[in-house]
């Protein structure tokens, strides 16, 4: 619960903001001038001609706002439940990989922020740091894990148990990276966190992703790695298989059908995640935020429906939430501001984030997440 006084929220912000970016084309700017191209490449750019990354964003202004006044904001609670647990905000870190790519702390950076700002923590399954290390840094505070289904399912398997056993309380399973997009900035910087030499010494130099495999060395780590990657054979028979395998709730990462989010839930899915990747997938594909409209409807409140691809702004939270999200994921701003300034860069970006988020559902006329599932947004 938060009491808005004298806007001490934005004040609070302006006297520690010192030089920091502070939008999200200003973060991406200080994070080039901190990475060498391969990596600032891989982080930023997207799949074929990008026409999918420019909607994500672009697709947010054809949704307006209709606030309404002389409503008594001056309390405002944006608490919400999933899964039994309350987070006192409905905002979460998107499973991002790969880490190290940015700053030498990685997910431990991140990890370690989001438990500051109680933003719950979505492992990837390709983290720089071992699922173990990660709750190490963060015990108490809330954390699912992203799972990318290997082609050997006891990898899968064993990595689902090693989550459970870490304290982590849910499994994410993305289902649109069955094989890596087409992506042609990293062709043209010839740029993989996979290349030999580069992954030694970075990421994959501890024993950090594959932890339950019997050796370490470079290529054994890779080519788990890339089992996991290329799984093109997943189908909703591994749905059935991993729901066997653990009692954790399950969500599906990467829904944009309507009839997928209706399959996922007569399968005993306990939630979706609407997202198309970042736009880092299938070029072309519909913005995530036109695509969640019909998705709610067609799960009907019977499963949370959580959504990412293209939020930059508080605003942009706004409008999904009151499109009918249970709460949103945020992604690549929070690698800008990790390779801007490690855990502390993280940090910024969710102040921000999170004090931009407030201002705007206030200013919308709504004191709590039911009120703003209600907000009227048009459509132009
Ligand atoms: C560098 C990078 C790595 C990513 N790695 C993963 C991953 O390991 N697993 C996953 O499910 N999604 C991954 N994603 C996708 C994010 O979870 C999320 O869907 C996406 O970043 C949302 O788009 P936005 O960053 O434009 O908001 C990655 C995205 C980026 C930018
Ligand atoms: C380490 C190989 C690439 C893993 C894929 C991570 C990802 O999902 C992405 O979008 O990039």
């Amino acid at each position: 619960m938060t009491n808005i006084k004298n806007n001490d929220l934005l004040l609070d912000t302006i006297s520690s903001t010192e030089n920091f970016p502070i939008n999200f084309n200003e973060l991406e700017q200080a994070a080039k001038q901190k990475l060498a191209a391969g990596p600032f490449g891989y982080i930023r750019s997207s799949a074929g001609g990008e026409e999918t990354y420019r909607k994500n964003t672009e697709s947010f202004a054809k949704y307006s706002i209709v606030p309404r006044f002389l409503t008594d904001v001056s309390v405002l609670n944006t608490e919400v439940t999933i899964f039994g647990r309350t987070y006192p905000h409905p905002l979460f870190i998107a499973p991002v990989g790969v880490n190290k790519i940015a700053h030498v702390d990685g997910e431990i950076a991140v990890a370690k922020a989001a438990a500051k700002y109680e933003f719950p923590y979505i492992q990837s399954t390709v983290s720089s740091y071992a699922i173990e290390e990660i709750a190490a840094v963060t015990e108490g505070s809330s954390k699912w894990y992203q799972l990318y289904w290997s082609q050997n399912k006891e990898i899968s398997f064993s990595m689902v148990k090693r989550a459970e056993e870490a304290g982590y309380e849910a499994i994410v399973l993305t289902v649109d990276t069955v094989m890596l997009g087409w992506r042609e900035e990293d062709i043209r910087n010839q740029f993989s966190p996979l290349k030999r030499g580069f992954a030694k010494g970075n990421y994959a130099s501890d024993p950090v992703f594959m932890a339950s495999l019997p050796d370490y060395d470079e290529d054994t780590i890779i080519n788990s790695i890339i089992e996991n990657i290329y799984h093109p054979s997943l189908n909703w028979d591994n749905i059935a298989e991993l729901k066997e395998r653990t009692s954790l709730p399950i969500l599906i990462k990467g829904i944009l059908h309507p009839d997928d989010a209706k399959l996922a839930f007569e399968k005993g899915i306990d939630g979706i995640i609407v997202s198309n990747h970042g736009g880092r997938q299938l070029d072309g594909v519909i913005a995530s935020i036109d695509a969640l409209p019909t998705i709610v409807d067609a799960v009907a409140g019977r499963i949370p429906v959580l959504f990412d691809s293209g939020i930059r702004r508080g605003s942009d939270a706004v409008k999904a939430l009151a499109l009918g999200a249970t709460a949103v994921c945020i992604g690549r701003p929070f690698l800008w501001g990790l390779a801007s300034g490690g855990q502390a860069g993280v940090e910024r970006v969710l102040e921000n984030f999170l004090q931009e988020t407030k201002v705007s559902i206030s200013l919308s006329g709504v004191r709590n997440l039911n009120e703003l599932h209600k907000l009227k947004i048009v459509k132009s």
